[in-house]
């Protein structure tokens, strides 16, 4: 489906998953967050995701689930959403589960970070990643596999990077986050049954490799107001507009394309949404997340690596067009 909408909830719950494998594993709570996917014109799932998740706060989920671990609980909460498509569940800040469609199989995933120096070799004079710098990199490896296995082949690769100088390691001469999600799924692939790997250089951009594709993506976040009620009363929110690109690299800057040419390649159009009312925006002629990413598509028309535009209105709350299905 060329547009999707997405709904986030959180909960607290107590559970108890101890087995014979993992005996630390006694009472204990979380912060639970579910995050859900439907595609545009099914029942909204958002509200019907609160509804589902309200049995489970503060409560004991060893009573709603008979082994409530994550796959089991994301298996529940399947059950009570029959419009979702893709499903989320962290459990911990660092790990949780995703079924990116209701046809692919349940997925385990885990944060890791490490921190280190690098510099892009190949970028023109006078552009800032051509100097000395560092960076606290973010990790997501996504697998069928426990998060058991995927704490311990992060702990054997961990110490390769962390504290390093990235370019003089290698297959990491040209260290852009493209090469170094390439380079984990390399290092990864005979161990572990990976779906994907990511890599967050800062906050507002990342990249993700599956073992074929490459999709990197720049997040800029703008304030505007937008009407609510048929009085003509406005609300406001802070956005966050995050463009994906996919495609093959580029062989000696070895990325997809610049972040910073994402950047400046939108500024034109970001600038007609940041600190206006959306109702008045040029050609924007539904004032919503759906909206933005399609006027943000069109306008990104003459970018052929453009796959999907993100619009959140809040954290986990907004729609997904997909270009290259549109
Ligand atoms: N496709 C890629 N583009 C760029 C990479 C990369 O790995 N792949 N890396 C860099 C730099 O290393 C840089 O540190 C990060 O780039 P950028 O997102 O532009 O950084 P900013 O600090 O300017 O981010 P803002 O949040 O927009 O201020 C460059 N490009």
């Amino acid at each position: 489906m060329p547009l999707m909408h997405a709904a986030s909830c959180g909960f607290e719950a107590a559970r108890s998953v101890r087995n014979v494998a993992d005996l630390r594993r006694c009472l204990h709570g979380h912060s639970f967050l579910c995050s859900a996917r439907w595609a545009d014109g099914a029942p909204d799932v958002g509200a019907a995701l609160s509804t589902a998740l309200a049995p489970l706060d503060y409560a004991d989920l060893n009573q709603a689930v008979a082994v409530p671990d994550d796959a089991s609980l994301l298996g529940w909460i399947a059950g009570h959403l029959p419009h979702a498509d893709g499903l989320w569940l962290r459990s911990a800040p660092d790990r949780g589960v995703l079924r990116a469609s209701a046809q692919t199989p349940l997925l385990h995933w885990l944060h890791a970070d490490f921190e280190a120096a690098h510099q892009l070799p190949n970028v023109p004079p006078g552009h800032q990643c051509g100097r000395l710098h560092g960076h606290g990199f973010g990790v997501t490896l996504c697998a069928a596999a426990s998060h058991a296995e995927l704490e311990q082949a992060w702990a054997r690769l961990r110490p390769l990077l962390h504290q390093r100088m990235l370019n003089d390691i290698p297959g990491l001469e040209n260290p852009t986050s493209e090469v170094i999600s390439a380079w984990l799924w390399r290092q990864l692939a005979d161990v572990l049954a990976l779906d994907h790997v990511i890599v967050r250089e800062t906050a507002t951009a990342g990249s993700q490799f599956n073992g074929h594709t490459h999709r990197i993506w720049k997040t800029q976040r703008f304030e505007a107001a937008t009407p609510f009620d048929a009085h003509g009363r406005y609300t406001g929110h802070s956005y966050s507009l995050r463009l994906h690109l996919s495609g093959q690299l580029d062989e000696v800057m070895g990325w997809v394309q610049d972040f910073g040419d994402v950047k400046t390649r939108f500024k034109p159009f970001y600038q007609q949404l940041d600190h206006y009312p959306l109702d008045q925006v040029d050609g924007l002629s539904v004032a919503n997340c759906a909206g933005i990413a399609q006027w943000a598509a069109a306008k990104l028309a003459n970018t052929p690596e453009l796959c999907r535009v993100d619009v959140y209105q809040r954290p986990g709350e907004g729609s997904l067009f997909s270009v290259e299905a549109a």
